[in-house]
């Protein structure tokens, strides 16, 4: 019973400090209800600018998921689990049938199902099943037998355009679209076919086409991105540029400024975003540091999407020419302009993408172009246990390394460690970025990685990590190194 009682001590103890802080701002918290989400509105922000609500919420999410596997029947506990696919392809539905739009157009009172399935002539009998899946997760209300409304968790998937346009216009359907629907349609479509195979991999890592998940479930030898490139995959690549801005919406939208001292970068410093997707980050920073020359660099496909991303979002950075892009495959030597000319190689959620041989490739070329002064800045998360908070963990500073260069890295603004009896990573709360290992793992056979990880792959490639830290509310760790 001790444990039951000190599981609920802290989710009573974090809905008093929920309670005290909105209070004390003089505002509600956000409605489950609420047929909207609004991110920019001020209890929502409180939510990602109050270090002490995030830090409640994670809590109260940590110990509700430890509290339930604690109470249920463990068979229950396994067949969900087991089941949870089931979400996944209705969450594809839901994009796909563009639900959550349709919806935003009926409000509170919502639509029946009927008039829902009439859109994309779907099977409304289907249709209802799948809502009503979702809304026993909280994604969708079920406002009455069969008449399904947005709440605030479906609201966040809204595309931003017209039910009409996604209709009648599909190949439109990701041109400046929010990331959040993107990524969420790429995880339930992609993720899942390929996760599907991760068992058969491991089984038999050696049969046709590949040893990798994604080239099981797609029939294809090539690598994913590879395979992106094909005619008739345009709209998932669109699909997955769009989705990576996803990645970022979970945290406060000046993580990117945070982790990093870009300020102290002298005027006219060369950045170069490696593997830079669409240009997201690299916007941001140069938004707020326009001093700095922000090269994106990645495959040449991407480079088309990313030079109208960065003239639609930051016009003027491409007209002075402080926005500058590179279409080069970084598992190539590194064009020889950058040779010596670069002050920060950063590359935001590559390290995680793939295998350890793969990066040291990587690595040893950006290694191979940098100057004494170069600095390797790797945006990932840095794994932690899920084992029991115990005095071990404690004493270790939590960032256990059995690495003995590591051992007084400075390591800034590391989260504090969740109370006993929550698990060291949070258990449910800390869940999503060990779904994110795994879907790296299934997509190109890449991972997440401990501190100790990142220090193999960066050493085998002449490169000593020099400092790590940790934006405090997101899992988000900045790993600088330095060259050998
Ligand atoms: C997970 S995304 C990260 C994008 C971006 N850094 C971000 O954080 O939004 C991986 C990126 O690596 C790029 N990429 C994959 N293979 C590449 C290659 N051989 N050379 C350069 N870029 C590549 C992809 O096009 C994609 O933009």
């Amino acid at each position: 019973m001790e444990t039951l009682r000190a599981l609920s001590n802290i989710i009573a103890a974090e809905v008093s400090t929920l309670e005290e802080r909105y209070c004390a701002a003089s505002l509600s918290p956000p409605c489950l209800e609420s047929a909207t989400f609004e991110p920019q509105l001020p209890a929502e922000v409180l939510r990602l600018s109050d270090p002490a609500v995030a830090r409640a919420i994670h809590l109260i999410v940590a110990a509700t998921g430890q509290l339930a596997a604690a109470v249920r029947d463990p068979v229950v506990t396994l067949l969900n689990a087991a089941h949870a696919f089931e979400i996944s392809s209705s969450m594809r539905v839901a994009g796909e049938l563009n639900v959550v739009e349709i919806l935003r157009d009926a409000g509170e009172q919502g639509l029946h199902v009927n008039d829902i399935a009439q859109f994309s002539g779907s099977d409304p009998k289907v249709l209802a099943r799948v809502l009503r899946l979702l809304a026993s997760h909280h994604i969708f209300r079920e406002v009455s037998l069969d008449v399904f409304a947005n709440n605030r968790v479906s609201a966040a998937l809204d595309k931003g355009k017209s039910v009409q346009d996604l209709f009648g216009k599909p190949k439109e359907r990701w041109n400046d679209c929010p990331g959040l629907p993107a990524l969420v349609e790429f995880l339930a479509d992609d993720c899942f076919k390929t996760s599907a195979y991760l068992a058969d991999t491991i089984h038999d890592p050696h049969a046709a086409p590949g040893p990798i998940p994604h080239m099981r479930a797609f029939n294809t030898p090539l690598n994913m991105f590879q395979w992106f490139e094909a005619p008739e995959q345009e709209q998932r690549l669109r699909r997955f540029g769009v989705a990576m801005r996803g990645t970022g919406e979970e945290e406060p939208v000046d993580t990117i400024l945070k982790g990093f001292d870009w300020g102290a970068l002298p005027s006219g410093s060369t950045v170069v975003d490696v593997g830079g997707g669409i240009g997201t980050f690299g916007i941001r920073i140069a938004k707020a540091h326009p001093q700095l020359k922000i090269v994106t660099q990645d495959r040449a496909s991407v480079i088309e999407h990313a030079t109208a991303n960065w003239k639609t979002f930051l016009p003027s950075a491409v007209k002075s020419g402080s926005a500058l892009f590179q279409a080069h495959s970084f598992l190539e030597p590194q064009p020889a302009e950058n040779d010596g000319a670069v002050s920060v190689f950063m590359m935001r959620q590559i390290v995680h993408d793939w295998p350890d041989d793969v990066i040291v490739t990587m690595l040893t070329h950006l290694r191979a172009v940098a100057a004494p002064t170069t600095k390797l800045l790797i945006v990932d998360a840095i794994v932690e246990p899920a084992c029991a908070v115990s005095s071990s963990i404690v004493s270790n500073n939590f960032n256990y390394t059995k690495v003995p260069e590591l051992k007084d890295l400075p390591i800034k603004g590391h989260a504090e460690l969740p109370p006993y009896p929550l698990l060291a990573n949070a258990g449910v709360a800390g869940a999503p970025l060990h779904y994110y290992d795994m879907t790296v793992n299934n997509l190109l056979g890449g991972g997440e990685r401990t501190l100790d990880g990142f220090h193999e792959v960066c050493a085998k490639s002449g490169w000593k990590i020099t400092s790590a830290t940790h934006v405090e509310q997101t899992v988000r760790a900045f790993i600088v190194a330095e060259p050998i």
